[in-house]
Order: C-alpha cells, then structure tokens, then sequence
C-alpha cells in the first residue's frame, strides 16, 4: 500500500462506517445534523480523523527500508523541530509539539525525509506521548541497527488545556536514548545541540 495516498480515499468502507458514528454524536450533543451547515460534517469529520489515524496502516519498516544507503559517516545525524500532530488515547483530542531524533550509523545512513515520515506514522494513531517516543526509538533502533538512537518529544496536550485541568501553558517532555546515547556525554551533545540555534 503506497503511503503517499490519502488514507480515506482507499478505505471508504471504514470512512463510511465512521462517518455514521459522526452522525449520532452531533445528534447525541443535540445538534440537527440535517441543517444546511452540519449536513456534510460527518463525512468531513470522518475523513478528518481516518486521515489522522492513517499510521495504522503504514508500514514503518517498509518507509525506512526503501531509503537506507551505505555510507562510512558514523558521526551523529540529528533531525530537530520535526512539528507533529498526534492523539491522545484517552480523549482522542490532539497533542501537538515537535520531535527531535538523533542517530549514530552504522554503516548505514537513511534518506533524511524518512525520519520525519516515521514520525508522522507513529504519530498518526491514538497515542499517549510515552509510547510514541518508545515506537519511533525502537523502529529506528530495530530497522537501522545503528550505533546509538535518541528521541525527545515536546508536547501541549489540548486535554490538559481545553478541558480537565485547563492548563494553557505546561509542556511535556519525554525522552528516550539507546546505544551510544545512554553515555552522559553522548546524550549531552545531542541535547546541547538540540537545544542551541546555530543560525
Ligand atoms: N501519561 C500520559 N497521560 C496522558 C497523555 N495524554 C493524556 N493523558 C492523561 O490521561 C489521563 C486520563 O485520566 P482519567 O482520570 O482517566 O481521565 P479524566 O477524568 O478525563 O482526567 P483529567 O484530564 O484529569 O480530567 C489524564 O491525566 C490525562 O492528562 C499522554 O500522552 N501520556
Ligand atoms: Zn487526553
């Protein structure tokens, strides 16, 4: 299945099955889902949210695969202030922030776009913050067998600002380092650099 497809356009049973649940959730907050400005909503919304969803149908091995190259380079690669969009598992209302993701070669090196994808994959699933830093350092670890993998996710949890504890202003880190990068000095010149604005 190409990843480059929107993911609603070629899984209209699932989005129509969605779309009917929309249907009776605007009812259900007692809304007239057949006035002139809802009557499309649960289509939208259901497109909407298979799109954000999409990860689960994405092969994450597959994304990295396609782009590894041999290369000698076996100095650090860190790709920093990826934006990603994801849901928390709880509420099913996004969290919203940026990845930052490091690694060492080994012997391989991968296509720079595919560290963003991998993160759009994972993250386009129901998520707590925790995991998807876990899944993105494993997929990596795993794939690339690198000499070392760093992940660090900086979020705002819109459950934790638009309801429940409305917090407007808290950001959540969370990190996670294996090989090379549970040394304090490795791990700390990826995080001086992560954290520096070289421009
Ligand atoms: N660890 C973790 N917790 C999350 C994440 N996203 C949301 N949560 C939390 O999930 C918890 C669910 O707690 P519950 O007590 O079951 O739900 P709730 O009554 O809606 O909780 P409040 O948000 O405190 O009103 C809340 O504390 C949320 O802040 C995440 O990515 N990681
Ligand atoms: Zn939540």
């Amino acid at each position: 299945m190409s990843f480059y497809k929107n993911f609603e356009e070629y899984n209209l049973e699932a989005t129509e099955s969605v779309k009917e649940k929309y249907a009776k959730i605007i009812e259900g907050v007692g809304e007239d889902v057949s006035r002139e400005g809802l009557v499309k909503t649960p289509e939208r919304a259901a497109k909407a949210m298979m799109f954000l969803t999409q990860g689960y149908e994405q092969d994450p091995v597959e994304i990295l695969k396609a782009a590894m190259f041999k290369e000698d380079y076996d100095d650090m690669v860190i790709i920093k202030d990826i934006e990603l969009y994801s849901l928390c598992e709880h509420h099913m209302l996004p969290f919203f922030g940026k990845a930052h993701v490091a690694y060492i070669p080994n012997g391989h090196i991968v296509g720079l776009s595919k560290i963003p994808r991998i993160v759009d994959v994972f993250a386009r699933r129901l998520q707590v913050q925790e995991r998807l830093t876990h899944d993105i350092l494993e997929c990596l670890n795993n794939t690339l067998k690198p000499q070392g993998v760093a992940v660090v996710i900086e979020a705002s949890h819109m459950c934790m600002m638009m309801r429940g504890v409305q917090k407007q202003n808290s950001v959540t880190t969370t990190s996670g380092f294996r090989g090379q990068f549970e040394k304090q000095e490795t791990r700390n010149e990826f995080l001086k650099l992560i954290s520096s604005d070289l421009s």
